[in-house]
């Protein structure tokens, strides 16, 4: 249903915000999270966004026939409430080079939005941009030769098809066109995301071109965000649900869990849409709400997802319905909240809400989904809570136990998605003792050179092929 059959059909006037917002990054969570703060806050119609997919175009294709209008789901146990959200003026294939560098050079932008992915940024364990990575060593061949030409939009086709890539390009369109400062914000499970891809960023630019780089140091804001809301996959049944809420047959609707959570740090230099009105929160110091979220959420979800897996369940909901799971669960976030501020971050509340939030069986949020990307979701979910506990005596039983269940399955052969998973595969194909180490140090290193650290993993290692 296009905005303007929208308005025959229900006199309501769906309008169209003018674009001062890209996003990199259309799968469902951006659905569920950034552009519905952005649709709940704007109500004069400033603030429309052009959301260009990742690596397939499928969401652009069934999003655009609807005008980039769709449906969000809250669903909780007691039931589906049906909202349409309207804020996405434009879904583009990512692909789209030509539309991605114009709307980058135009001086309404004012910020770009991603989530990518972790694995999306191709980021080594320091942080640096990968240049090991096919996709991305070819975009800094492309951008080496074509980087002015493509920056002002006169290249004939093709363009870089990373994340890092084409941030770059566009943010020297921008400079070009002397459309003035941006925000990047970056939205994906990773600590300090905004300094870490500001970083990753400059390095590329000061690669390619030294007057490139020094704007981005200039002009350019790198924002650091803790965002949350539980989004799994959209289904064929959640398809139906849709059509049957809103009698309107949706192509791409979104289900999610009532709560939500955006905690921001940093500035806006082009202004941004009043996100707070919606319950964003903008902090100096973000850094404990990233570690909460990431190590407490994330971190217990990834356990689930490896532990529960290899105990044959398949979704967060009936992992926490298993007493075991749950057990090492709790556990986990004895173990973290040692270290993180316990007054600032109501831990106990925190804690609290998790688990109605994991307990809330009407979200299927599948195992499988959660499993991908171990490595770079091990390295700041688990890896940090483990050598904390470790340095100051402890067990660290239950982050062990995550990561040798991961480090199980893929012994057993298990098919996980991981961007390292050539590597992954290499390592695995040692003997036995080798590999765990490889695959220990691949998430980090310091955990395999803490000998008792290994000797532990091992261990459980042992005892699952045991089994
Ligand atoms: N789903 C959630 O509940 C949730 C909650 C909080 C944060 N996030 C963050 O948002 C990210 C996206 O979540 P989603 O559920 O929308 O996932 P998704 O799988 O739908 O992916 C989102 C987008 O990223 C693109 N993408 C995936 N891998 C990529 C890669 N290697 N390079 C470039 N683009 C890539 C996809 O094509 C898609 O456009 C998560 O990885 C996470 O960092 C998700
Ligand atoms: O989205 P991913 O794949 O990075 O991680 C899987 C889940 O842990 C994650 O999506 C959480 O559900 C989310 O971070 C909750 O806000």
């Amino acid at each position: 249903m296009s905005r303007a059959a929208l308005a025959a059909r229900t006199g309501e006037n769906v309008r169209t915000p003018p674009v001062r917002i890209i996003h990199l990054g259309l799968g469902a969570f951006h659905r569920a999270h950034q552009a519905w703060y952005t649709d709940q806050v704007d109500d004069n119609g400033e603030w429309g966004i052009a959301a260009f997919t990742g690596r397939s175009a499928q969401a652009a294709l069934e999003l655009s026939p609807q005008d980039g209008l769709y449906t969000l789901i809250e669903r909780s146990d007691a039931g589906d409430s049906a909202a349409l959200v309207s804020s996405i003026v434009e879904a583009v294939d990512g692909s789209d080079t030509a539309r991605f560098v114009e709307l980058m050079a135009a001086e309404s932008t004012a910020l770009v939005t991603l989530t990518v992915t972790e694995a999306g940024y191709r980021l080594r364990a320091d942080g640096s941009p990968d240049l090991g990575d096919s996709a991305l060593a070819a975009d800094v061949a492309f951008l080496a030769d074509n980087l002015d030409r493509a920056a002002r939009g006169a290249f004939s086709a093709g363009g870089p098809t990373t994340t890092l890539g084409r941030l770059v390009l566009g943010l020297e369109a921008r400079r070009l066109a002397g459309a003035g400062a941006i925000a990047i914000v970056p939205c994906d499970n990773m600590p300090d995301n905004g300094p870490l891809v500001e970083r990753a960023v400059w390095a590329l630019a000061a690669m390619l071109n030294t007057e490139t780089a020094e704007w981005i140091a200039a002009h350019v804001a790198f924002v650091s965000t803790s965002v949350d809301r539980i989004t799994p996959k959209t289904t064929a049944d959640d398809i139906e649900a849709a059509a049957g809420l809103t009698g309107w047959a949706d192509r791409a609707p979104v289900v999610t869990e009532p709560f939500r959570d955006w905690v921001l740090s940093g500035h806006f230099p082009a202004g941004r849409p009043a996100w707070e009105r919606a319950g964003a929160r903008f902090v100096d110091d973000i850094e404990p709400f990233e570690r909460r979220k990431l190590w407490l959420l994330n971190g217990a979800h990834s356990l689930l997802a490896y532990a529960g897996l290899l105990r044959g369940l398949d979704s967060v909901a009936a992992a926490m319905t298993d007493p075991v799971c749950r057990g090492w669960v709790n556990e986990f976030w004895d173990d973290a909240v040692r270290h993180l501020p316990a007054e600032l971050l109501a831990l106990d509340e925190y804690r609290a809400a998790l688990l109605e939030r994991f307990d809330n069986t009407r979200i299927e949020h599948r195992l499988a989904q959660i499993s991908a990307e171990a490595v770079t979701k091990l390295r700041v979910r688990i890896a940090p809570v483990v050598l904390a506990e470790r340095a100051e005596g402890r067990q660290a039983a239950a982050g062990i136990r995550a990561i040798a269940s991961w480090a199980s399955l893929v012994l057993a052969g298990r098919p996980m998605v991981d961007a390292e998973a050539a590597q992954i595969a290499v390592i695995a194909s040692r003997p036995t003792d080798a590999a765990i180490a490889g695959l220990v140090a691949l998430v980090d290193a310091r955990l395999a050179q803490d000998a008792a650290i290994l000797a532990d993993i091992t261990a459980l290692i042992g005892e699952h092929q045991a089994e």
